[in-house]
């Protein structure tokens, strides 16, 4: 299990472990990791050029004293002080004593040489900013971070991609204003205060104030890159080019950009919630966790990871009949949208009850029997409802939803079933035992304002983890939040990110696949929270297995491929 903890709790630990060694040491600790991470990508370390950003805080002690490691072992290490006022004092004189060259950001000519450099580099360290970081990239560090992006070099960012929110994964949008370039005199320039900044552009060319993406990075020939040291993390890929559609990221001519897009993050002590969840776990890359001997609290978030769930993954006893295994009732379909009952049904089948029975309309249940004859047809006892998937929100819906969440079983509420579910308000809930919401962005938009909480999907998809827990805590129910990064809140406080998954999964039906799947665990009687992680982590799993190779996927696909998802788990 991966767990990461909150700004807080790291500075805490820190300051306790601080207080009990000699000075400096923890980040000696930090630098000896990361210095030992860049000259395994590297490979050969002489010869090598490295290109270290350095802001004002420790986060730039970190990358001078990792620069400092690599020059002794033969690197060329050029040190860009974005900051050069504030940069780490011993820091730079261990890079100095060890031959690196150091270049303030008001020397004359700074920008030009500086893009040059990081142009030039095999590897780029980004110590721009950590943990103490607020908001988007100021001049002159979000030009290099559009240069580092479309160089060759690996970039490597220390302890998170500077610009991420560490609490949340947010990445800021750029601030208004269409002169954004970068001024001569760096972070330490009057304009260096958070918000808007207007500057005169130093070699900087094409800035116009229209948004353009980032070219794509090529990959780094010669260089072992971050794509074959997948075992790192299961999350994250290498060379990422910004996405398509992304918003938060570009402007200028592809000149700048509001936070670092790193190949690898090496993270020290523990994982930052800001590297498990999106957008800030896209621009993480691989990231690797070095040790420096914290001892942190329990976790603000954890993510599974194949033996967490194999534990959890229920398995037969020997003498189980089919009910004791557990029985879902699946509460889903209409005459308008019958595929989303035979999808759910397909993955609940998959999902390691001992029956499904589908209760809804006939034609309906003749087209799911059709497809899985596996299902018993109408109403009967069940340890646990799904109920929502393509329902349909009318009179017949609203009465089906109001039987099941009086059954006095734990309940999977969907799709339309939400729909409904905001209408009715958190008292519907009141009599289930283990509820388990299961809403897209937008289903938490209409959710929310059931709670009198007005919101928009942008606002749900950059505040993910608060989103997921103030539905859990609104509506006493435990929620997992779909989207690029899945998050579960239970409503005792406990979150988690899901680390599987791939683009591939946005397509239509993937959701009533989920459903099936976590429906199924918590009729075999898993809390539902962990039914939950477990639904989601299959799922992502088997979206991966039914894509591989880049070959798009239909629903159902995701469906077959989760026996082979329990199977990869199990093999763990
Ligand atoms: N505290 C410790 O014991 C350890 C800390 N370590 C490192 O120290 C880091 C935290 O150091 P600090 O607390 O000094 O903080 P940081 O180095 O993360 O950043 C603080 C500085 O960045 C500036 N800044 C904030 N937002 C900015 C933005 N958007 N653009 C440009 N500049 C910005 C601030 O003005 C401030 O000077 C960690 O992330 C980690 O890398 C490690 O050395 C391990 C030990
Ligand atoms: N960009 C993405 N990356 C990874 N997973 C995604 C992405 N977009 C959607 N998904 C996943 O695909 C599923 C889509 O579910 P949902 O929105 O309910 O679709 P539908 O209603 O068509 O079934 C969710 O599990 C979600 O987490
Ligand atoms: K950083």
């Amino acid at each position: 299990m991966r767990e990461a903890h909150s700004v807080e709790q790291v500075r805490a630990a820190e300051a306790a472990l601080m207080a009990v060694l000699p000075g400096g040491a923890l980040m000696q600790r930090a630098a000896a990791g990361l210095a030992a991470t860049c000259a395994g990508l590297l490979g050969r370390v002489p010869g090598s050029r490295v290109v270290l950003l350095v802001g004002s805080g420790d986060n730039g002690g970190d990358a001078l004293f990792a620069g400092e490691r690599l020059a002794r072992r033969g690197s060329r290490v050029d040190a860009l002080l974005l900051a050069p006022k504030r940069a780490h004092t011993a820091g730079l004189a261990a890079l100095r004593a060890a031959g690196g060259r150091i270049h303030p950001a008001d020397a004359p000519g700074f920008l030009a040489d500086a893009q040059a450099l990081v142009g030039g580099a095999d590897l780029v360290l980004d110590g721009i900013v950590g943990i103490g970081g607020r908001g988007a990239l100021r001049p002159p560090a979000d030009v290099l971070a559009a240069a580092a992006a479309r160089s060759r070099a690996l970039v490597v960012a220390v302890d998170l991609p500077s610009g991420i929110d560490a609490d949340t994964g947010a990445v800021a949008a750029p601030p208004p204003g269409p002169d954004r370039a970068a001024g001569p005199a760096g972070l330490d320039a009057p304009g260096a205060a958070p918000g808007p900044v207007a500057g005169a552009a130093e070699a900087v060319e094409g800035v116009g104030g229209a948004w353009h993406e980032a070219p794509p990075r090529p990959a780094g020939p010669g260089l072992p890159g971050a794509a074959a040291r997948g075992d790192l993390t299961a999350h994250g890929t290498a060379a990422q080019a910004p996405a398509e559609g992304d918003a938060h990221a570009v402007f200028g001519t592809g000149m700048a950009l509001t936070a670092v897009r790193a190949d690898v993050t090496v993270t020290f002590g523990t994982y930052k919630p800001g590297l498990l969840v999106d957008p800030g776990a896209e621009y993480a890359g691989v990231v690797e966790l070095v040790g420096i001997g914290l001892t942190p609290p329990a976790p603000v978030l954890r993510a599974a990871q194949h033996a967490d769930v194999a534990r959890l993954l229920p398995v037969p006893a020997r003498e189980s009949d089919k009910y004791a295994r557990g029985v879902l009732g699946l509460v889903a379909g209409s005459e308008r949208y019958p595929g989303a009952a035979v999808l759910a049904t397909g993955a609940a089948l998959r999902g390691g009850a001992g029956a499904v029975r589908y209760v809804g309309p006939r034609p309906v249940g003749d087209a799911v029997l059709a497809a899985h004859p596996e299902v018993l047809v109408g109403d009967g006892r069940v340890q646990a409802y799904a109920v929502g998937a393509g329902l349909d929100t009318g009179s017949e819906a609203r009465a089906r939803l109001a039987t099941v969440l009086d059954a006095g079983v734990p309940v999977l509420v969907d799709a339309d079933g939400l729909t409904l579910l905001a209408e009715l308000g958190k008292s519907a809930l009141a009599r289930v035992p283990g509820a388990l919401l299961t809403p897209h962005a937008g289903e938490a938009v209409r959710l929310l304002a059931g709670l009198g909480l007005a919101t928009t999907r942008a606002d749900v998809e950059a505040e993910r983890l608060a989103t997921a827990a103030e539905l859990a805590a609104g509506y006493g129910a435990t929620v997992l939040l779909k989207g690029s990064t899945t998050v579960i809140a239970d409503p005792y406080g406990e979150t988690w990110a899901n680390p599987t998954g791939t683009p591939y999964l946005a397509t239509a039906g993937s959701g009533d696949v989920l459903t099936g799947l976590a429906g199924a665990l918590l009729a075999t009687g898993l809390r539902p929270v962990d039914a939950a992680v477990c639904a989601a982590y299959l799922h992502g799993l088997a979206g991966r297995l039914a894509s591989a190779d880049g070959v798009p996927c239909a629903a159902s696909d995701v469906a077959a491929a989760a026996p082979r998802a329990w199977a990869e788990v199990r093999r763990a």
